[in-house]
Parts: structure tokens; sequence; C-alpha cells
């Protein structure tokens, strides 16, 4: 694949966890966003990848891409790079933003690092939340709570908003609190007409250099950004309650298989395929 890559004149920039970003040396505007199947949990990247995952949502993203009423980054326009038919369905072709070293999370459910900070000091991002909380537990209202980007392969750090202010200036702060406060509002509510909770994602933001608009950047709303639970399940209130949507599966299989030292084992085929239909079954739902 990164021989059709470099045939068309793309050049490998930077690895994520489970998704890859190209350059253009003829198009120096554009950038390759390429997502795999690879699959991580508990800071470890699975073996064997998910078939079809980098597919499904990359398809999940550009869906939401297409719901929210907001600038993003995706490329349009005649004179484009061609992309490799191999990756077409999972890379999305992306304008070069100035990004923002702001990891705007928005939660709208106390879980993950939440949950977390918040069993330690009754608040999440300097934000004062209710005693008595449980993990999973609905917030009064959505709460802001942004995390400096740290380096590859380091925690992201939750930060207060007054941080952030001054890592990017009061005006670019307010900017990225308000629209992650209402796209967030947009997605949850049609997540919740598809039987969706939404309970948090992370959204990225850079400038455009063109046009200096605020544009949503990287994936959107996608499982890997995201916290999905079936509202069904939560509202029963069972042990599944907060099964995330995609990767449930995987985590309850390494929890009966795997004590967490060393790499994790090699998933077997049932789970894989498991996974894959849950990763189907979202994007139906989401996008019926
Ligand atoms: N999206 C976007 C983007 C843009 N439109 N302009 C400039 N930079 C970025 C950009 C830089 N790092 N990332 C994170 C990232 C994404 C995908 C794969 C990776 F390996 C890493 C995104």
């Amino acid at each position: 694949m990164t021989d059709a890559l470099a045939e068309l004149g793309w050049q490998h920039a930077y690895s994520g966890k489970v998704r890859e970003l190209y350059e253009h040396a003829a198009h120096p505007a554009l950038m390759l966003v390429i997502a795999s199947d690879r699959v991580s949990a508990f800071d470890h990247v699975l073996e064997p990848g998910i078939p079809g995952k980098g597919a499904l949502l990359t398809e999940l993203s550009r869906w939401w891409f297409e719901q929210l009423d907001v600038p993003n980054h995706l490329a349009a326009g005649d004179d484009l790079p061609e992309v490799p038919t191999e990756v077409a369905d999972r890379a999305m072709l992306v304008r070069r933003l100035d990004m923002h070293p702001v990891e705007c999370v928005v939660r709208g459910y106390l879980s993950g690092s939440g949950w977390v900070e918040y069993q330690a000091t009754q608040s999440v991002c300097g934000i004062p939340l209710p005693a008595g909380l449980r993990d999973g537990d609905r917030l009064p209202e959505p709460i802001y709570t942004p995390a400096w980007k740290a380096p590859m392969g380091e925690h992201d750090e939750n930060i207060t908003f007054e941080r952030s202010v001054e890592l990017v200036g009061a005006p670019v702060a307010a900017a990225l609190r308000d629209a992650s406060l209402a796209i967030f509002a947009r997605a949850s509510s049609l997540a919740a007409s598809r039987g969706v909770i939404l309970a948090d994602t992370k959204f990225e933001f850079g400038t455009d250099p063109a046009t200096g608009v605020l544009t949503l950047a990287d994936e959107v709303l996608t499982s890997d950004s995201s916290r999905y639970w079936d509202a069904e399940l939560y509202a029963a209130g069972g042990p599944d309650r907060l099964a995330s949507f995609d990767k449930q599966i995987v985590r309850n299989w390494l929890a009966s298989n795997w004590d967490r030292t060393g790499t994790p084992p090699t998933l077997p085929p049932e789970i894989v395929e498991r996974t894959a239909a849950r990763y189907r079954e979202l994007l139906a739902r989401l996008t019926a």
C-alpha cells in the first residue's frame, strides 16, 4: 500500500496508533489521513486488525461532517491529487490547518479519565460536579473538559479552561469551547434519536491559514474518538450499561484471557468477527 502511495507522490508524515498521516510535495496545502484496521485497547494495539474497521470509521467521520453545519477540513475541488484505490475507502483528503494543541473533549456522562479525576477532586478540569455521582452517571449538563495534546505514546493531560487560554489565547479558547459544546449537543441529540448514547467525544480543530476560519479537523465522532453506549442497555442498568458499543467484546475477552502484563494475546477469529459486526451495526444505527 505504501508503494502505491509513494508512486502517487504521497510521503509518510506521522503515525498514530491506528491512523497514518501523509503529505504531498506538489500539494503542500493538502494532507491524507488513512485509517487502519488496527484496534487499540488498554493502551495496546491489538492483533489482528478488525476487517473493515478503517473504512467503517472513515465512513462514519464523513457522515458526521455532513450532518454538522460547521467548517471542516475535508478537501474539495477539482485539482486534487490521486489517492490509491487500495486505501480510498479508508482515506480522507484534507486541507492542511494550523492545528491547535488542545484536545477538545466534551462529556455528557461521567466516565474514563473524567471518572478518575472526579473521584479524587469531585471535579473535572476544574469544573465542580455534584457529590455522589457514580461511574457512567449522566451529568447535569454536558461539560467542556479540554486536554493538552501530549506527544505520541503519552497520555493527554486534562487541563482547565484557563490553562487552555494560556495555550491558545482567550478568543480561540472560547471559540474551541463554544464550538465543541454546540457540536456535541447536535450529535448527542441525533445519536439519541437512534437509540445510541454519545457519552463523550474528542474534537480537534485548526485554523485555516487561507481564511483564518476555525475548522473542525481530524476524525469526528467515531467510536475511536468517542464513547458510544446502547441506550436500552444503559437504561436497564445491568453490568453492560457502560458497554462500549464496539470495543466491549474485545475488552471482555481480554479481561478473561490476559493478565495485563506484557503484550496482549492475539484475538481469536470469533472475537474479531463479532467486533467487526459491532462496528457495522453502530454505523448502520447512527446513519439510518
Ligand atoms: N486532521 C488533520 C490535520 C489537518 N487537517 N491539518 C494539519 N494537521 C493535521 C493533523 C496533524 N496531526 N493530526 C493527528 C493525526 C491524524 C491522523 C493520523 C495521524 F497519524 C495523526 C492531524
